[in-house]
């Protein structure tokens, strides 16, 4: 370790970098001796120099062996007095000043929100505020919400100033995801409005093409030529013919030339320019002379001022010839003429158009028009490859870079695009495609299409500068072959389904993403079946959050999943609102997390640990997934009840519960894929998956039942104090006077019911099944593994190391990695695998497709975890490394994009509740235990409702310290 002095880090510790000396990656400053200390003592465990700075070795002489211990001891002491003073305050006081200092200051939106969203995560632990009052814990939340938008907002860059006052304004300000996102898409549209055109991008059209403005030169006349449009000295039978004159004076006719190469090649083509190439074109006249003045480049724009309006007559009337049909996915048409031109329906409704024949178009052209425009449709011929219109060299593909799609350019290129990107553009293999390049959505989508060979490629730019995008009928083209489920005449792509059934989640993340993320299945036509599938963030976020209100679960839901009755799951409108209120004030509450920390560490001392140890010692193998439903049902029942049934135990119990709730999941797995009169009949005939949910039910009625009865006695007879034992959910709702429960009926048993049951699958199967695909990754990547020992070893005592450990759930949430590796299994199996909506309303997503009220949306968040185009070419791969931010700290994704807790409004309740028990027993088993899994299982999802393992996970256990 080397010691300097700087004048912003008071402190330094910088790696020299040679034998076994390391590079901390972080310098120590006033504010970061927190995360600093952690990661400093992890790297000490890796080299075994713990004891340098724990022992406190009585002080020695220079010459003796311990006063190198003993100096190394000191300077960590002096450190940890200068810059920790033991308490909370200091480290809130430094977190809030944080915040408040935190500003965007030209550094990406993004890096700026993660900043801020680590510090909250970090004030958020820190928040001692107690309350009683469940409508006060209410208030408080949306109050400390209110403020974070504050510091968020206050801390943008002055570009953002409009957008934020227009958030301000709002009678009901949004939370700070819905905030961060409106401020994102503001960013976006900017970025391409002005001046974030991507810099590679850049320099790489600069190279091609001189950088020339846009000026509009249709008043300049040329004494030489006598033609318009330039004046005598630019005039090039003067000065020559650029490089680029001969490909386009095939095409163009003299007399606007000029006026054709100054627009397209501008590279500061801004709105302005737009719009003034858009206004030229109103008229027919005037359009027929600029499609041949722009080298057939065509715009039309209805949107740029109020008088003009699309006339598809006008485009067709250019070139009437040779029609093909591209029919879309809800019945409209759209007629592609043989010569590049294309016609629109008006149930189309694209209302801003341009068409650039993409063979020979002007590259630049193209690409700063990509930077202010939406979406981007390529029709792509087999023959057809990007071609740079100066030396006449096929120049690449189209490539996505962030959230922006730009074309890639230069052959050499391409060999730099990952194998996936390539084989993606299909072109070398014949297929003629659509591609659709959505900027806003941060994703492409390509869809065959049928085009004539002879046809001449063109390109279809629709602008989103001036308002929302009406590509959809182009998004929703139906897809037959590749693959994707055919259509059948009758039985639509239900036969597809039924065939997959055993492998849905594998069989709809394959189809998912060959069509880009939104898929609309076909059920049967007496059925009523339609299911509008997708993983595209941008529309599950427009779905779960922006435009909550217009999306409930729905009446299918609910008849879907009757079993949970009123229960929180399975409400809408204002019976939910009630319940998450309440639901939400109750675990906020101090007491509430301190039971449950508490319960959650018993269960784990007294049941999980106990059990492990007696496998170790008998070397026999143990089913670790139904290790793990015991301990969650127990320590579920805990908090939702405040009852231990004690099925975690030595000699497994048979529990008639847990397979009762096994039961209903996979029964209404099964009511999801076969049609409702189906299942409906089979209810009433009292036989198959109904006869088994009919008596699961009973048997959950009858033990819940009990339950409830048991603690309204101790409650009745005063067994139970409202102070002190009110902590478990059932006595708390029990407890709670009319006013602040208002609508829900806590005095019905039945209502009551529903809530135990709702709780107890919310927090039984999800948190069990994310713990066992967590050790099933784990024992698959033993780097993790080790990586996650050591982060763990960093917080253990110096005197007890080597030995067992049961770690406190405080500073287990301080750990990064460990976090990373959680939510990278629960990326990759999330436990609860998909989820459905339907729209009230006839409404338009994001990608473009039409979502209607008979139409289910459903969203499988099992293959939202492995998109290429979400989580890049690993997205298979366990890397908990892609959770940790550059500072060190852990990353930030948007509940739209890792989904696996929900998204917006209807957000998991329990989510911190799963990371606390998620962490205890990672934590506890993998220090303490080598956790070996049966050789020759091939573990895989189960069909239900929860993500299971279908046999389990055999596992032998080994104490890590054992002598
Ligand atoms: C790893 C563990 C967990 C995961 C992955 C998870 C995931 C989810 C998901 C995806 C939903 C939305 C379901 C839907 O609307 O259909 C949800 C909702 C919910 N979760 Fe969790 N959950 C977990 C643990 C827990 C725990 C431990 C609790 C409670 C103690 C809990 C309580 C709830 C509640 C009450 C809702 C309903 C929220 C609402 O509709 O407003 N969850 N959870």
């Amino acid at each position: 370790m080397e010691k300097t002095q700087t004048e912003s880090s008071p402190v330094v510790i910088q790696s020299v970098q040679s034998d076994g000396v390391f590079n901390a990656g972080i310098i120590l400053t006033e504010t970061n001796y927190d995360v600093w200390f952690q990661i400093m003592e992890m790297h000490l465990v890796k080299r075994e120099k713990l004891s340098y700075i724990r022992s406190s070795t009585k002080s020695s002489e220079e010459s003796s062996k311990e006063y190198e211990k003993w100096y190394t001891y000191e300077i960590w002491d002096a450190l940890s007095k200068a810059f920790y003073d033991g308490s909370d305050e200091l480290q809130v006081f430094t977190l809030n000043q944080k915040a408040f200092s935190t500003k965007q200051n030209g550094q990406p939106l993004s890096k700026f929100y993660g900043e801020l969203i680590e510090i909250f995560r970090e004030l958020d632990h820190r928040d001692k505020v107690v309350m009683k009052d469940p409508e006060d814990v209410v208030i408080y939340r949306r109050s400390v919400e209110r403020l974070r938008v504050h510091i968020f907002l206050a801390g943008l860059d002055e570009e953002f100033n409009q957008v934020r006052g227009e958030i301000l304004r709002k009678e009901i300000i949004s939370d700070l995801e819905e905030c961060y996102s409106l401020i994102r898409r503001e960013d976006a549209r900017q970025s391409k409005l002005n001046k974030k055109v991507d810099s590679e991008t850049s320099a790489m059209i600069a190279r091609q093409q001189p950088q020339r403005k846009f000026v509009d030169k249709s008043s300049l006349h040329c004494t030489h030529c006598k033609k318009n449009g330039h004046t005598k000295e630019h005039c090039f039978e003067i000065i020559g013919y650029p490089d680029w004159w001969d490909t386009r004076k095939k095409n163009t006719k003299h007399e606007s030339k000029t006026a054709v190469a100054e627009s397209t090649s501008t590279t500061d083509l801004r709105k302005e320019s737009l719009v003034q190439i858009a206004t030229s074109v109103s008229s027919g006249k005037a359009l027929k002379t600029l499609t041949h003045v722009i080298n057939s480049t065509w715009i039309i724009d209805s949107r740029a001022t109020d008088h003009m309006t699309f006339d598809s007559r006008q485009v067709s009337q250019l070139k009437p010839s040779s029609q093909k049909h591209i029919s879309t996915a809800n019945g409209t048409t759209t007629s592609v003429i043989g010569d590049g031109s294309l016609r629109l329906t008006n149930e189309l409704n694209l209302d801003s158009v341009l068409i650039v024949p993409s063979l020979d178009y002007n590259l630049l052209f193209v690409s700063q028009l990509t930077t202010y425009l939406s979406c981007v449709v390529i029709f792509w011929p087999d023959h057809c490859v990007f071609k740079d219109i100066q030396t006449k060299q096929t120049i690449g593909y189209g490539i996505r870079r962030g959230n922006l799609y730009y074309l890639e350019m230069s052959s050499t290129n391409t060999r730099k695009l990952s194998p996936a990107l390539v084989a993606d553009s299909s072109i070398k293999k014949g297929k003629s495609e659509i591609w659709l390049w959505h900027r806003r959505l941060s994703h492409r989508t390509t869809f065959p299409l049928s085009l004539n060979k002879n046809t001449v490629p063109f390109m279809v730019v629709h602008s989103d500068v001036w308002g929302p995008s009406k590509v959809s009928t182009i998004g929703g083209a139906r897809c037959n072959n590749n693959g994707i489920p055919k259509n059948f005449p009758v039985g639509g792509m239900l036969p597809h389904l039924l065939l997959n059934v055993h492998r849905i989640h594998d069989y709809s993340t394959e189809v998912l993403e060959k069509t880009q993320c939104t898929f609309l299945f076909k059920g049967p036509w007496f059925a009523n079946m339609d299911i509008l599938a997708t993983v595209d963030p941008a529309n599950v976020h427009h779905i779960m959050s922006s435009n909550f209100s217009n999306f409930p679960k729905g009446p299918e839901f609910k008849r879907i999943f009757d079993i949970l009755g009123d229960g929180i799951f399975n409400s809408d409108s204002d019976l939910w609102k009630n319940q998450r209120r309440f639901a939400q004030a109750l675990m906020n509450r101090h007491s509430f997390y301190k039971f449950l920390v508490k319960s959650n560490q018993a269960k784990l001392e007294k049941g999980l640990i106990p059990i492990l140890d007696h496998m170790s010692k008998q070397g026999t193998t143990v089913d670790l997934q139904d290790l793990f439903q015991r301990f969650t049902f127990d320590s579920t029942s805990l908090f939702v009840t405040g009852y231990d049934p004690g099925c975690l135990s030595i000699e497994f119990p048979k529990v008639r519960f847990l397979m009762a709730l096994e039961d209903v999941e996979e029964s209404i797995f099964y009511r999801h894929v076969v049609p409702e009169s189906l299942w409906k009949l089979q209810r009433w005939l009292g036989i198959g998956e109904e006869k088994k949910l009919k008596k699961a039910k009973e048997t959950l009625d009858s033990v819940i039942f009990e339950l409830i009865q048991r603690k309204r006695r101790e409650i009745n007879e005063e067994i139970l104090s409202k102070e002190i034992d009110g902590v478990d959910l059932l006595a708390s709702y029990m407890h709670e006077n009319k006013t602040i429960m208002g609508e829900l009926k806590c005095a019905d048993d039945n209502f009551l019911r529903d809530t135990v049951l709702n709780f107890m699958i919310a927090g039984r199967d999800t948190t069990s099944s994310a713990l066992t695909w967590f050790f099933w990754l784990i024992s698959k990547n033993p780097k993790a593994e080790t990586k996650i020992r050591e982060e763990l070893t960093s917080i253990v005592p110096a005197e007890k190391l080597g030995k067992w450990w049961d770690f406190d759930t405080q500073k287990l949430n301080q750990l990064v990695y460990l976090h990373g590796a959680l939510c990278e299994a629960l990326r990759l199996y999330p436990p609860v695998p998909f989820q459905h909506k339907v729209p009230l309303v006839p409404h338009t997503l994001p990608s473009g497709h039409r979502a209607v009220p008979r139409t289910k949306i459903l969203f499988s968040l099992y293959a939202m975890g492995r998109m290429k185009s979400i989580w890049g070419e690993d997205c298979l791969e366990f890397r908990p490394e892609r959770w940790i931010s550059e500072s060190g700290g852990i990353k930030w994704e948007p509940s739209y994009k890792f989904f696996s807790f929900n998204a917006g409004p209807r957000t998991c309740l329990g989510k911190e509740v799963a990371f606390t028990q998620m962490k205890a027993v990672a934590a506890g088993v993998i220090h303490n235990y080598d956790i070996q899994v049966v050789e020759g299982q091939r573990p895989g999802p189960n069909v239900s409702i929860i993500l299971y393992m279908k046999h389990g996970l055999k596992v032998r256990v080994h104490d890590r310290w054992a002598k």
